[in-house]
């Protein structure tokens, strides 16, 4: 009837208004406990988060009150999403307070763990700790802080990531969710999603192989035959970073052909003193040349692209920042010239570029189409932006050599970043779904992710592991409680968006060449795309770009396919890992 439309148009009017005053403020709390991490605001970031999710609450009991059945289709998308409050929806207010209490506890436990190597010698994770791993080839020295970072980050979190999972689950449930996971999974609105993923895999893992075959090759060359166990496992410790989840670090010991020029502009940016700004402005560059938005001032003015030097504990980790007023958005960094952060920060403006295109939505639509779509915009800009031809043209690579061996070599490097990450991107959240729907209990944590770690990535720990310990909470992503599947999704998508805007673009040529620079017919149809926010089911934007409707591993397998072919010649059969774990002695 119109007049119970008329009054819902007056609801969502009032709900838009009021979520972005409700939501800016608790962002700027948030914030400011993210960028200096004390007891008081970390008590003021709880009972701001508190408060935010007991508005949600009662804005879905006011919403619930609308019989939507004969609204249009926009209007029930909206009230549907104003009521999918997750586990904002725990009724018991202590139980709501407790929640927000262990993560915010597990999230300082993560930003402020340091490894002492010395009394006096204690490293924190950023810069210190990671750039170790980048840079030593101590096989000794990598163990000893790959132990002591589990040792003070998720070894002291297992009691809390415990409670999490009960007080999670116990919230959604009141949503009609079976677990968390499931209602996780329902954000994807796919039927099918959890049996799609798993496919993708699947289909991408003789790709995975091939590429593990030959680091392992090469790795075995460098520590020598006995650091590694028979059972076909690259020890975790020597892939170049904390968790094994990409090997670009290591790229040096593993070019195809060393002669050729290095594609790590790491020195060159160095040589040419680069700052942290400045890595921002040339990513902004890249997104104001397709015509997309270039960085408002207030990003400039509010972002924080620097660890502080004045003593603060911050939250390293990079993060993009939306506070929903339309005016304020921000990333947090603790840039280090390199090309890893040169990377990172085109992955973070790409999320800003986002909230920039659907700033006009409702709230409720201020998100990606789906999370993938969210983590693959910035990727999507990285894949032109390293290419050498693109790396060259901004004057990082002096010399562009351009053959079958370079291009080998790029290849390479691409899938030290893209390939190799790929079962680790798949299997956070095996783990975590199998934890929420109570196939794994507290009392298995370790055994089930260590049997998805040395299965699924052909990875083992470096030293014995028990339930003690609880290396899941050594992964930001954990007891910062962001999902993770996305980031898989986001690996596959990316390409698909690539191939999609090369297409725009009028490349010709193989696909790992393409560089959309400049090209404002790419950047038309990605803005259209990143416009609708999620104020459609992520298959209409995607088809808008794509003209596909599905996932589909093919562009990123058409992309790698010389490299492919590469690998096949080297490795014959000397290639993948026995499923189980190796036996270890304990720490000696
Ligand atoms: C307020 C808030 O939290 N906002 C969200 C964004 C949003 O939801 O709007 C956000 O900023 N999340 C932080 C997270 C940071 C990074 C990350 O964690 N990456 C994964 C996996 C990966 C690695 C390489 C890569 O190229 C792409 C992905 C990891 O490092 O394991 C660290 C460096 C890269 C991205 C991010 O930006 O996704
Ligand atoms: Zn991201």
């Amino acid at each position: 009837s119109n007049v119970n439309e008329t009054a819902a148009g007056e609801f969502l009017d009032m709900y838009n208004t009021e979520a972005q005053r409700v939501f800016s403020a608790n962002a700027a709390v948030s914030w400011a406990f993210n960028t200096n991490i004390t007891d008081e605001n970390r008590q003021k970031s709880i009972q701001s988060d508190l408060q935010t999710d007991l508005w949600r609450q009662n804005m879905s009991h006011q919403a619930a009150v609308f019989n939507t059945s004969g609204f249009d289709p926009d209007m029930q998308r909206q009230f549907y999403k104003i009521k999918d409050i997750g586990t904002a929806a725990l009724e018991d207010v202590a139980k709501l307070e407790e929640l927000n209490s262990v993560l915010a506890q597990m999230s300082t436990i993560y930003s402020t763990a340091r490894v002492c190597l010395t009394k006096t010698d204690c490293l924190p994770l950023d810069p210190d700790i990671t750039r170790e791993f980048e840079k030593s080839r101590n096989e000794e020295r990598l163990r000893r802080l790959w132990v002591g970072w589990r040792d003070e980050s998720g070894k002291k979190m297992r009691q809390l990531y415990t409670q999490f999972v009960d007080l999670s689950n116990e919230a959604v449930k009141t949503l009609g969710y079976a677990d968390t996971g499931d209602y996780w999974r329902s954000k994807y609105e796919t039927e099918t999603f959890e049996q799609d993923v798993a496919s993708l895999f699947e289909e991408l893992k003789p790709f995975y192989t091939e590429l593990h075959a030959f680091v392992r090759r090469r790795l075995k060359a460098q520590y020598g035959d006995s650091v590694f166990p028979a059972s076909g496992h690259i020890p975790a410790h020597l892939l170049g970073n904390m968790w094994a989840q990409q090997w670009n670090s290591v790229q040096n010991l593993l070019m195809p052909y060393p002669d050729q020029p290095i594609l790590d502009v790491t020195a060159e940016m160095v040589k040419q003193e680069y700052t942290a700004e400045r890595i921002f402005h040339v990513a902004d560059d890249f997104f104001a040349s397709l015509g997309l938005t270039p960085m408002p001032q207030e990003f400039w003015n509010g972002s924080m692209l620097e660890k502080p030097q004045d003593g603060r504990e911050v939250v390293c980790h990079a993060s993009a920042w939306d506070f929903y007023n339309g005016i304020d958005f921000r990333v947090k960094q603790c840039t280090e010239v390199t090309m890893e952060h040169f990377s990172t920060a085109h992955h973070e403006m790409g999320h800003i570029e986002y909230f920039l295109q659907y700033k006009h939505q409702p709230v409720v639509y201020r998100g990606g189409a789906n999370a993938g779509f969210h983590e693959a915009v910035g990727d999507v800009i990285s894949l032109s932006v390293e290419t050498p031809k693109h790396l060259h043209d901004i004057g990082l690579l002096p010399t562009l050599v351009e053959n079958n061996e370079a291009d080998t070599n790029f290849l390479m490097a691409m899938a030290l970043q893209k390939i190799a990450f790929l079962p680790f991107g798949y299997l956070i959240d095996q783990w975590r779904w199998s934890v929420f729907r109570g196939q794994t209990h507290p009392s298995d944590y370790n055994k089930a992710w260590w049997k998805l770690r040395c299965e699924l990535q052909g990875v083992s720990p470096p030293v014995a592991r028990t339930e003690d310990d609880f290396d899941p909470g050594a992964k930001f992503h954990i007891p910062n409680n962001t999902p993770y599947i996305r980031y898989f999704v986001s690996f596959v998508l990316q390409f698909q968006f690539h191939k999609a805007l090369c297409d725009a673009a009028g490349h010709t040529g193989p696909l790992h060449t393409c560089d959309i620079f400049n090209s404002t017919e790419a950047g038309t149809k990605l803005g259209e795309m990143l416009s609708m926010g999620s104020s459609k089911v992520w298959t209409e934007p995607f088809q808008a770009l794509t003209n596909q409707t599905r996932m589909s591993a093919q562009p990123l397998m058409d992309y790698f396919q010389p490299l492919m072919t590469f690998l096949q010649k080297e490795n014959g059969q000397d290639k993948g890992w026995q499923p189980d774990c190796p036996n270890l002695d304990p720490i000696s």
